[in-house]
Order: structure tokens, then sequence, then C-alpha cells
């Protein structure tokens, strides 16, 4: 499991004395990395995922605004290598310390080459995951157990995010992060520390608990259009404006977030040349607080054909400088790393001034000042150092800002997925959702929406313009199907149903759950509001399983099965890109009221296990086989009520047989704790036909 990442000792040669040692590593760091070689692949396209969508609602605060060149910053980042290892050849301490093997890099390549079995950026992240290794290990000794008889492999690479998992039809993926080896409980693993430097535990404890993925990495696969992306970062200019397309909106009240500050002493001093406040964005915004505004809301008048389409931005340099600052905001991170496999920049985010540092060009096989292994050790310590020196400087941050990243991670199988294998989570928020009917029923009238982010690093500038698509079942049990109305040139305020996104509280196969504020005006001009859930899908399969997800709720409102969740319709995104679900909230998962967080055991009373019971015998009989019930889709809200959700891959008018299975299945999960892995989303062979008999 996770501990044998920590205090595995490279078994090495015999002890070394002080020289020796250091010469040795130099030695290991000097070697040339080997070359990367990925099996070919037909196509993949190089352009700017779908995360772009809520890359539109960073807070202004935390834009990019400029772009300014760093040329000193490799030889800053050699710097501190020199230090670390000039500190190791004076610490008599060392003395007995085994080296770590320079042939372990000789075993991942052959003949000069690092070949690949995977395609894509799967296949590039093995490089630095395997060729880092070393340097990983080298860099964590020499900052954070120099005490250390061993070389542990403390450090971990790698990729996470099963709440949007790596498109494996694009060519780029900019969700890779350095993190530390956690246990079950995903706390830090503590076990084996023994040689951590003095004090250190606490900081590294409470880094963890604040963001467990430090920097960001953004892999590409090699081709000439990366390179020459990369190489072109530097003449990227900053668009005035890439926010959404409304006009006119409604200005939230501000936001009481406060943002990260830089790290009082910076580990590249010298790169920082700007001092003055960033630039503006150029953009001109409605003034704040007006709750109502006087204008029209007008819709952005650029708009995709149908905004079910999936489809990618182009990744130039601008928009790739876009996604990693993006990323590098939303795990506040301070170094960015942009590689391709044979080409790199390193890239330093400044937050006072809003400003991206970027290195020269890096070479990885053919950089020899320093060598490229040297460099990633010096890397790695910066990285570290500066995480640790923000840690007390952020202390008053608001805990909302700190990501949202720690839901349910892609289990790859490399060192840092393998032990990010998680089930979806939800936050167990102890807030009290309240459902007034009355703005539900208003907003069920209304076929426009505005949608506000506000949660971690989002705080919209611009709302993003949402066309209902599917009806609310909640005004209309046995609601007609509609067809998209079409868009109006413009809306008064108070034909705007108002979403606010909170935080996520799950993710999974069809999208992302987010608690949301509902706001609309009631007949007499008052703000009513409610607070229900809102479930994003992006990706064409995820919104093709969402509108089926949709069908079956309307065939369970039809029968008006109580229970599950109520639906108040589906809204496409104008400009492109979502579509979203509007649900109440539901509660709390069976998964997350387990007795014991390390045992499968269900913590659920009589009286609620019969609940869920009559309301799958109501779903039944509403002929509906719901296919994936697990402690993730069983929920309890704030009074104990029982409720069934995510129907994604529930079928309509099920076998009598399959029927009675799903409530044996039911029966054994509720009475004997006996469900599937809930690390995995729904399997296949739960969404296979209905063929039993
Ligand atoms: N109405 C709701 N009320 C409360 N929490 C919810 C609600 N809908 C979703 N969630 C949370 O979000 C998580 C993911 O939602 P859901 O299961 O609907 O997504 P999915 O993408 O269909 O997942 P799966 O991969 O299991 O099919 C749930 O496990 C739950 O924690």
């Amino acid at each position: 499991m996770a501990d044998n990442f920590v205090g595995r000792d490279m078994p090495g040669p015999l002890d070394q004395d002080a020289a020796g040692a250091v010469e040795q590593l130099e030695e290991i760091l000097s070697a040339q990395p080997p070359i990367l070689a990925l099996p070919p692949v037909m196509s993949l396209r190089l352009g700017y995922p779908t995360r772009f969508f809520f890359d539109k609602h960073i807070a202004k605060s935390l834009e990019l605004r400029r772009i300014h060149p760093a040329t000193t910053l490799l030889d800053e980042i050699k710097g501190l290598a020199g230090h670390y290892l000039d500190e190791f050849r004076t610490n008599v301490q060392h003395t007995g310390t085994s080296m770590p093997q320079r042939e372990s890099l000789g075993t991942i390549a052959r003949n000069g080459l690092f070949k690949s079995r995977e395609t894509g950026p799967r296949g590039v992240a093995r490089y630095p995951a395997e060729c880092t290794d070393l340097p990983r290990r080298i860099s964590s000794r020499l900052f954070l157990f120099r005490e250390s008889p061993e070389w542990c492999q403390f450090l971990l690479w790698g990729r996470i995010g099963r709440e949007d998992e790596a498109d494996p039809r694009l060519a780029v993926d900019e969700k890779h992060s350095l993190g530390f080896p956690v246990d079950q409980e995903w706390k830090l693993c503590v076990r084996n520390l023994p040689h951590l430097a003095p004090g250190l535990l606490p900081d590294l404890q409470e880094l963890h608990s604040r963001s467990d993925l430090i920097g960001t990495w953004v892999v590409m696969t090699p081709s000439a259009k990366a390179e020459s992306l990369i190489t072109a970062l530097d003449r990227a200019t900053i668009p005035s404006n890439c926010n959404a397309g409304t006009k006119g909106f409604p200005v939230l009240p501000p936001s009481t977030r406060l943002d990260p500050p830089d790290s009082p002493e910076p580990v590249w001093p010298t790169i920082l040349v700007l001092n003055e406040p960033p630039p503006s964005s150029g953009q001109k915004l409605p003034s704040a607080g007006a709750e109502r505004s006087s204008e029209d809301v007008l819709p952005p008048t650029t708009r995709r054909p149908r905004s079910t389409a999936y489809d990618y931005g182009e990744l130039t340099p601008e928009s790739l400088v876009q996604l990693g600052w993006a990323r590098a905001v939303e795990t506040d991170s301070s170094v960015i790393v942009f590689t391709c496999g044979t080409l790199e920049r390193i890239a330093i985010r400044h937050r006072k001034t809003q400003t991206l540092y970027l290195s020269d060009v890096i070479d990885i096989t053919e950089i020899r000042h320093p060598p490229y292994l040297r460099l990633q050790v010096g890397l790695f310590v910066a990285v570290l150092k500066d995480a640790l020196s923000r840690l007390h400087e952020s202390e008053v941050v608001s805990p909302e800002l700190r990501r949202s990243t720690r839901k349910r991670r892609a289990p790859e199988d490399d060192a840092l997925g393998n032990q990010l294998k998680r089930r979806k989570t939800a936050t167990g928020s102890s807030r009290t959702f309240e459902r007034p009917q009355s703005a539900i029923k208003i907003a069920g009238s209304l076929d426009f929406m505005l949608l506000y982010m506000r949660y971690g690093m989002h705080d919209s500038p611009v709302p993003a313009s949402f066309i209902r698509s599917a009806p609310c079942l909640v005004s209309s049990g046995d609601a007609e199907e509609i067809t998209r109305p079409s868009v109006k040139r413009k809306y008064l305020r108070e034909e705007c149903v108002v979403v606010i996104l909170g935080p996520q509280i799950g993710t999974g196969a069809t999208g992302i759950a987010h608690k949301t504020s509902l706001e609309v005006f009631d007949a007499q001009g008052r703000t009513v509001t409610a607070d229900i859930v809102v479930k994003i899908a992006f990706l064409a399969e995820q919104q093709q399983k969402m509108r089926h997800e949709f069908q079956v709720y309307r065939r369970l409102a039809a029968h008006k099965v109580k229970g599950v969740p109520e639906v108040y319709g589906i809204f496409d995104d104008l400009e492109g890109g979502a579509i979203m679900l509007l649900m109440s909230y539901c509660g709390t998962t069976l998964w997350d009221f387990r007795v014991d967080p390390m045992s499968y055991d269900l913590d659920t009373k009589a009286s609620q296990r019969t609940r869920f019971l009559a309301i799958l015998d109501a779903i039944h009989a509403a002929g509906v086989r719901h296919h994936d019930l697990r402690p993730l889709n069983l929920l309890l809200d704030d009074n104990g009520e029982a409720h069934i959700i995510d129907f994604d891959v529930a079928k309509l008018d099920p076998t009598e047989g399959g029927k009675r299975r799903e409530r044996r299945a039911l029966e054994d999960l509720l009475f004997d704790g006996v469900y599937p892995d809930p690390s995995f989303p729904s399997l296949p062979s739960t969404i296979a036909s209905e063929t039993d008999g």
C-alpha cells in the first residue's frame, strides 16, 4: 500500500566517505536522461480541454495578467541543487549512507531510449515518473531527510483526477503534480519518518492537509507542434477578456475570499523583477453590488451551433499558458512545468503581480549546464521549499480557497496514481439545505439561466448563459419533452434563473456535482432562493448519460416516486461545453456514514433500511431498474430520510427477474454490508443490457 513508498531503501554499494558519496551523487546526476519513444498513435488532438469552462470563471484577482522572461531561473534552480549538495558534502551524518543506484536509470532505458508502453500524455508522463525517480529520492533526502541513511521515495509524481479523467483523444494533460504518500484515510503517511529534519513533520502535515498536490506539470505528447508551442510561450499575449460573453448581468455582492500570498522569502529572488500592480484586464464590469441591474441581460452573441457539442479549444501559446496558470491557481502552485518529453520550460507564478515568469527552453536530453537530472533535484527542492515557506503566510486564507481536488482520484498505475485510487467523495457538509418550493416553482417556468461560480479559485467575473433543454419535473410531473426554446436577444432580470455554484460535493462518470444556490425574483420583485444540487457534464458520453438519466427521472416523476432527487430540468451552455442537471439535495452518502472508516460496515437504522427497500420497490414499480446500487448512491438527508440517486445507468422496463435480483443485492448491501468496491465507478457489467431473465 501507500506505506511501501516510505522508507524503502534502495540497495546500494558499501558505505562511502563524504567526498566519495558526493562524487557518486554528482555522477548519478550527470547522467543524460534517455530519449523518449512512444508507440505510434492514429490521431491525438493538441487542443484545449473542456476545462476551459471553469477557467472562464477564475476570480479577477487570480487571473494571469502578464508574462515575463526569467532568464536567470535555471541558474537559481541549479544553485539550489548545488547548495544542498554542498550541505550534504559537509554533513558528516551521511557517512554510512548507501548511495541510490545509478543503474536504476539504466534499467528504464535501453540503448539510450525510454520506451513507453502507453500512448498520449499517459505515455509521456511515464517518462518523468520514472526518470525523475532518482532526483526525487535525492531531493527529499537532501532537503527533508538530512540525517537519513536511506534514499526513500517520499516524493511522488503522477496524475490525479478521476473527476475529469484525462481525455484519451487529447495530446495534452495538465493534471500532474508532486504529492506525498498517504494512508487509507488520506493522511500523510508518517510511519518510517524518524529521520525527518527537526520541526518539519507538523509543517508537512499542514501542507498535506491544505494541498495534497504540489506544483503543476502540463504534459504534451512530443511533436513539432508541441515543441513550437513550448518555444513560443514567451511570445504569448494575454487576451483582454477570456470570460463568458454575457452582458448586462447582475453582479454578486463582493466575495470575502482571501487570496493566498506568495512566499515572503522567494526561492527565486532574482527573477522577480516586477513589483508594480498587475495591468487591468481591460474589461468593464457593471458596478458591484448591483443586485438588480437596471440593464437587460444580453446572452452572448457568439454561440456554438449546438450547446451540447463537445469541442476542444485551439491550443495556442496563449491557451497553453492559460491552461497551466488555471491549474496552478486551482492547486495553489507557484511552479508550472510545461513539458513534451523533449522540450521543457519551468514557469513561476507570482501571485501579487499576477505574472508568469518563464525560464529559457530546456532541451531535456541535450542540456548540460546543469545536467537535466541535477536540474530536477533543484526543481523539486524549490517546489517543496516554496510550498513550506508559504505555509505560515497563508494561515489567514479562507479554507474555501483550498483546493477541491481531493475528491475522487484517477487510479493510474504510477506511484502517485496507485495510492490515489479512491472512492468518489461527498464532503458530508453539515449545512442544512432549504428548498422553498416557490423558488423552484418560479425557476421551473423560466428558460434562461445565469451561472456564477463561487468557490475555491472561482468567482465569476461574468456569468455564463444557459438555455433550458429539459423541463422541470416538479412543476409538472409528467412533463412533456420540450424542444429547446430559441434564445432571445435580451432578457429582463426577472426572466433569469440565477444559480451560484458552490464547492463540489461529488464526482462520477456522468459529471461533477456541486452545492448550488438558486435565485429568482417572485411576482413582488423579491429575491427567493433555494439550495439545490447541480451536476455538470462536459464530455459527449457524459452528456448522453445525463440526458438518459433525465428520461429515467421523468419516468419516476410520472409515477410520483418519492425518495429520489426532485429534478428541475437540464440547461445547456450557450457558449458550448457543458450541460447541467438541476436537482434537490439528498444528503450524505451511506459511504460517508460508515461506522468505522476502515471498514465497510454501514451505519443505518432498521427503519432506514426498510425505507431504502421501499424506495427501490417504488422505483421498480415505475418500471426502472437502477443497476448501480452502492453506498455512494444511497443517501440520508439531514432529517435521516433515505434517498436513492444516480440513475445514469438505470434501465427502463426491466425484467421481473432482474428486479428481484437487484432487490436481493440491496438487502445484502444494507443488512450484510456486501457491495461492490466503492473505489470504482459503475462497472461495465452493471451497464450491460437487460438480457437477464
Ligand atoms: N442530489 C444529490 N444530493 C446530494 N449529493 C449528491 C446528489 N447528486 C450527486 N451527489 C453527490 O455527487 C456524487 C456523484 O453523483 P452521481 O452519483 O449522481 O454521479 P455519477 O457521475 O452518475 O456517478 P457514477 O460514476 O457513480 O455513475 C454522489 O455520490 C454524491 O456524493
